[in-house]
This record gives C-alpha cells, sequence and structure tokens, in this order.
C-alpha cells in the first residue's frame, strides 16, 4: 500500500486537528518498544521512524477510542508514534490501524523536538503524584497542636510539684 500512496507534509497533517477531523501520524507497524536510557541520543535512535512514519484519519474512530478521543486530539500536529507506544497498545489495536490509514508523511518535514515530546498525558490519565509540599503543611499542622500540648502539660507539671511540695 505504501508505494502509491500520497506523502504529505506534517503542515498539511497538522489542519486536520479537530473532533471533526483529526489525523494522525504514526509509525504504523511498530513491533518493538524501545526503551531508551536518558544519556543516549533519542534523535538517532528515532530515526528508525523516520522515512516509514504514516498517517491516519482517526476522525471515525473518536468516540470508541477505549483511551478517549482527549489523547487522539492531543497526539495531533506531531509524530505521535511515542505516545502511542507509551499506552502499550495491544496487537489487535496496532492491526486496527489499518483501517484509519491514509497514506505517508514525509519525515523531513517533522522537526527534531515535535518528533520527540511525548505528549501530556490529560489529568484523568495521570498517576497521583507525591507531592512535597502538601507533606510538610501536614507536619507544620501536627506541631501547632502539638507544641501548645506539651507547654500546657509542662505548666500542669511544674504546678503540681511546686503545689506537693
Ligand atoms: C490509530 C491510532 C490508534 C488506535 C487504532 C488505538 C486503539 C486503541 C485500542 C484498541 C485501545 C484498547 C486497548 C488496546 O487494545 O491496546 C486503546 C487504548 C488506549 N489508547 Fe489508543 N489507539 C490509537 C492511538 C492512540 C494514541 C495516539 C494515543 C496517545 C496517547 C492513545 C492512547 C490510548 C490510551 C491512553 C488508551 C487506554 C489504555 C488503558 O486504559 O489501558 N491511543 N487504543
Amino acid at each position: 500500500m505504501a508505494s502509491h500512496a500520497k506523502v504529505y507534509t506534517l503542515d498539511e497533517v497538522s489542519t486536520h486537528n479537530s473532533s471533526e477531523d483529526c489525523w494522525l501520524v504514526i509509525h504504523g507497524k511498530v513491533c518493538a518498544r524501545f526503551v531508551l536510557p536518558d544519556s543516549v541520543d533519542r534523535s538517532s535512535h528515532l530515526s528508525v521512524f523516520r522515512g516509514s512514519s504514516k498517517v491516519y484519519d482517526v476522525t471515525k474512530f473518536l468516540q470508541d477510542h477505549p483511551g478517549g478521543d482527549e489523547v487522539l486530539l492531543l497526539a495531533t500536529g506531531k509524530d505521535a508514534t511515542l505516545d502511542f507506544e507509551d499506552v502499550g497498545h495491544s496487537t489487535s489495536a496496532k492491526a486496527s490501524m489499518d483501517e484509519y490509514y491514509v497514506g505517508e508523511i514525509d519525515t523531513a518535514t517533522i522537526p527534531k523536538e515535535v518528533l520527540d515530546t511525548p505528549t501530556k498525558q490529560p489529568n484523568h490519565t495521570k498517576q497521583p503524584n507525591h507531592n512535597p509540599g502538601k507533606t510538610s503543611d501536614f507536619i507544620v499542622n501536627i506541631l501547632r497542636v502539638l507544641v501548645p500540648l506539651l507547654i500546657l502539660g509542662y505548666a500542669i507539671g511544674v504546678r503540681y510539684y511546686s503545689k506537693s511540695a
């Protein structure tokens, strides 16, 4: 299918970025997941994806996408391969992509920073974060109660012992 496929630039694909018209750029047949340490230059490894990313019109799929339409809309206008792979889509999800295939992307039109930036997930898909500010607030509140109680206890103790002496 790729030999006669229409080739789009990222600018062209980026215009399809609404819930009425939503196109994505994703590598078509990702078989392996590349987990790269931070020390590795990701751009050189991401060239694996360059030259073979495909364009998908997922407009009709938006409402049925198990991950929601919001994540798909957030993944427009860029190479969404990393976002797609990060989720760990099943083999059947990957197989169903063919249904939405509309052409190839001219990968020379994808700037490195667009290629290399995973989309921030919307709030409902985020894991709860550790919040150091909240922890220190909690300690301060405990101390606010504990310190006056200690002073009161000390005062009562002094009074009791001075009376009995
Ligand atoms: C043509 C493109 C896509 C297709 C056909 C597709 C299909 C699917 C399917 C079938 C599932 C159910 C789980 C599975 O079988 O793996 C799923 C889940 C999901 N997808 Fe996609 N997806 C596409 C693109 C994307 C993109 C670009 C993102 C971007 C972040 C995304 C995010 C998610 C999320 C967050 C879930 C939910 C995972 C969970 O709750 O475990 N998908 N997708």
